[in-house]
């Protein structure tokens, strides 16, 4: 594989969707409105991911987090300083399989209480500033999701009644892709357990998406866009209507030492809430798909076909399974269109 191929996404291929948010809350342009929802439900069925443009969040609050992360929170003092001494941190880093990768995670984040938590544990004299600039990241985008999912949703002909998302949980996470020059370096092919993944990304690039047809596509960074991910979790709610998309990064370390940054933020079930399809989305022309399972127990089964996964194929390239997973632990044996009695397959183990 020559290094161009081995970084490229397939070429000829169509590019994710851009969805203007404007567009679906414009009371006066019936029309434009009525093509944006049909352009969102084509991307959710088809793409399973797209890109948020005029979404809302202010630039100046994505671009002190941008800068707090790069200059403050991973700065080396930093990560030496606040980050590894603390256990209860979730931080990921020096893993064989992504070498160049580190992740710190706030759970939580959607409560701006644990935002605090969490930066009375990294900073405990106190640092007001950065608490404050998380803060009002992690609220503009919980707010952002939640009209995401207002807006699917909507686009899938759900009446708002009829879908709750009362318990559903913010985790934030903030990835930094250190790849020294002439090397490559990523994260492994997975899919998002949970709902939704609502991400900002630096405009360095190296996210990949896998399309309908199996093939890699490139996700450019779009200027002040965030990109929607769908996962397991969504598909099932959606009783299939939604893609889980395969996705991936894979890219070159930059001469400028320039780092990647994203910020996914994965926001859906509690580990303990049931994840069973909206009856509105369950006809007879639209059988149940998946039993009903918690989002706990599929995350547990989800994690450990990443480890299986990851020990066979070593490197960011590994599989760590795909949209099969959730057939594998939920998938249902249809075995009449009448979704009444459908029966159900239990994973193997
Ligand atoms: O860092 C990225 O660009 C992708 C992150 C991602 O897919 C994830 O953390 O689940
Ligand atoms: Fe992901």
């Amino acid at each position: 594989m020559s290094s161009a191929t081995i970084t490229g996404g397939d070429k000829c291929v169509k590019s994710v969707p851009v969805i203007d948010f404007c567009l679906l809350n414009d009371r006066d342009d019936h029309n434009s409105t009525e093509k944006a929802y049909i352009k969102l439900r084509k991307a959710c069925e088809e793409w399973g991911c797209f890109h948020v443009v005029n979404h809302g969040i202010k630039e100046d609050i994505i671009h002190d987090m941008d800068s707090a992360v790069r200059d403050v929170l991973f700065s080396k003092e930093s990560v030496q300083k606040n980050i590894l001494p603390k256990k209860e941190l979730s931080y990921i880093t020096s893993m064989p399989a992504m070498p160049y990768y580190k992740g710190l995670g706030i759970l939580g984040a959607d409560d701006p209480g644990e935002v605090q938590k969490f930066s009375d544990l990294l900073w405990p004299e106190g640092n007001p500033q950065m608490c404050k600039v998380i803060q009002s990241y992690t609220s503009g985008v919980t707010e952002l999701t939640k009209n995401i999912i207002k807006a699917i949703m909507r686009s899938l002909g759900v009446s708002s009644y009829n879908y709750r998302t009362s318990g559903f949980r913010g985790i934030l996470r903030i990835n930094y892709y250190d790849i020294p020059a002439n090397e490559i370096g990523g994260m492994i092919t997975h899919v998002d357990y949970n709902c939704i993944t609502v991400m900002y990304e630096d405009d360095m690039g190296g996210l990949q998406v896998k399309n309908k047809e199996g093939m890699w596509v490139d996700v450019k960074p779009v200027p002040n866009s965030f990109i929607v991910i769908l996962g397991d979790c969504f598909k099932a709610w959606s009783n299939g209507r939604t893609r889980n998309v395969t996705h991936r990064v894979i890219r070159e370390g930059s001469d400028s030492g320039k780092c990647r940054m994203a910020l996914p933020y994965f926001y859906g079930f509690p580990l303990e809430g049931v994840v069973d399809a909206i009856p509105e989305l369950v006809d007879d022309g639209h059988p149940r798909l998946y039993k009903p399972f918690t989002a706990g127990e599929y995350r547990e089964f989800a994690m450990e076909w990443k480890k299986i996964n990851i020990q066979k194929k070593e490197g960011f390239r590994a599989e760590t399974g795909g949209e099969e997973n959730l057939d594998m632990f939920a998938g249902i044996l249809v075995s009449s269109i009448n979704s009444t009695s459908a029966q159900f397959v239990y994973p193997k183990g």
